[in-house]
């Protein structure tokens, strides 16, 4: 007699992955081949990934660290600069492997200072992409300094979201990992094509875990865990069966030493146990039956993508999150390390 829970759902997509480079690849990948078909790759390599060229090299790295027997495909994105040409936006295009391109304002988050400066220069490549249909992926968050840290999406969603749509309205936008109740809000009721992106860990936390009994660096990312309220609203909106809210892990892995330190880095590593962290926000919520739509199926059609065949399945037994993983020469910090989750990927 097996009594044990199960629940199965069209393989998903991940729509917002950190998978690095070198060794890091290496280490990372196979966590996300286990259970997404495809991922959307972001570009904020050292240096960037700007152009088409670059990212067809960073590909075929992607595809030569994939374990034999494992299948992905790497949907990959283009970092958006100040001299980024309308032509390069076409030949990404053409290409049939470039995917997005993203717009990270500099200094906004890692590996962003070769970001853009002020999208009044991006024009260009704004209106073909605009004329093409390439999406554009934004890190939603302003950069001035006396912006209080916690309030920079909403003032990004007034200062810049809403002009830059007013200047081009057939741009299709997806505003990643989104963190604000103003965020989801502002997506629900949009004009236009627009997506989002919500992270797992914005599901399940709000910021009192970066302080929890003292400072908890694995629990920092950017754009930075908020109150409940938010994540509340972000719950709502990835459990409401809307498709403009869909997967993004935002998966964005950096060595033990690099976040247990004076000046950390930001990002959590969530590759490795993406849909039992999934599962248990919906779980909570009592929405289940909404994972399928928001991990399988929303992401696809905004991309104009077909959806997976294949099925992948949960069951509901205790997950027990290992300390730490290898990373390179290195360690990596999964994200609840040493907890327990109620669910496990079984494939
Ligand atoms: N999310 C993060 O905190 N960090 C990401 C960058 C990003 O997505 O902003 C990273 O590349 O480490
Ligand atoms: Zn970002
Ligand atoms: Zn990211």
């Amino acid at each position: 007699m097996n009594t044990k829970q199960r629940i199965s759902l069209t393989r998903p997509d991940d729509w917002h992955l950190h998978l690095r480079d070198g060794d890091a690849l290496q280490a990372v990948l196979p966590d996300t081949a286990r259970q997404f078909a495809r991922a959307i790759v972001m570009p904020n390599l050292r240096p960037p990934v700007t152009t088409t060229a670059l990212a067809s090299a960073y590909r075929e790295r992607i595809l030569a660290a994939l374990p034999s027997g494992m299948r992905f495909e790497p949907l990959m994105t283009l970092y958006l600069t100040d001299n980024t040409s309308a032509d390069e936006i076409v030949r990404a295009r053409e290409s049939g492997f470039v995917h997005a391109v993203k717009l990270y304002p500099a200094g906004a988050t890692t590996n962003s200072d070769a970001g853009v400066t002020d999208l009044r220069r991006c024009s260009a490549a704004l209106e073909a992409m605009q004329r093409v249909g390439m999406p554009l992926c934004v890190h939603g968050e302003e950069t001035e300094s006396s912006i209080d840290l916690f309030d920079r999406e909403k003032a990004f969603i007034d200062r810049t979201l809403i002009p830059l749509r007013r200047d081009f309205p057939g741009l299709r936008v997806v505003f990643e990992h989104i963190t604000t109740a103003d965020a989801a809000a502002y997506v629900a009721e949009a004009e236009g094509e627009i997506g989002a992106t919500i992270t797992a860990h914005h599901l399940l936390f709000n910021r009192n875990a970066i302080f929890k009994g003292g400072i908890r660096p694995h629990y920092y990312c950017l754009p930075v865990l908020k109150r409940e309220r938010h994540r509340e609203a972000l719950v709502a909106a990835a459990t409401s069966g809307n498709a403009r809210f869909f997967l993004g892990t935002d998966s964005a892995p950096h060595a033990k030493g690099d976040k247990e330190a004076a000046c950390g880095c930001a990002g959590c590593y969530t590759a490795l146990h993406a849909l039992e962290l999934y599962a248990t926000a919906f779980e909570r919520a009592g929405a289940l039956d909404k994972l399928e739509g928001f991990a399988s199926f929303f992401g696809a059609d905004f991309y104009r993508l077909p959806r997976n065949s294949g099925t992948v399945t949960l069951e509901k037994v205790e997950l027990r999150i290992p300390e730490s993983l290898p990373f390179g020469e290195k360690q990596l910090v999964p994200l609840m390390a040493g907890e327990t989750l109620g669910w496990r990927f079984v494939g």
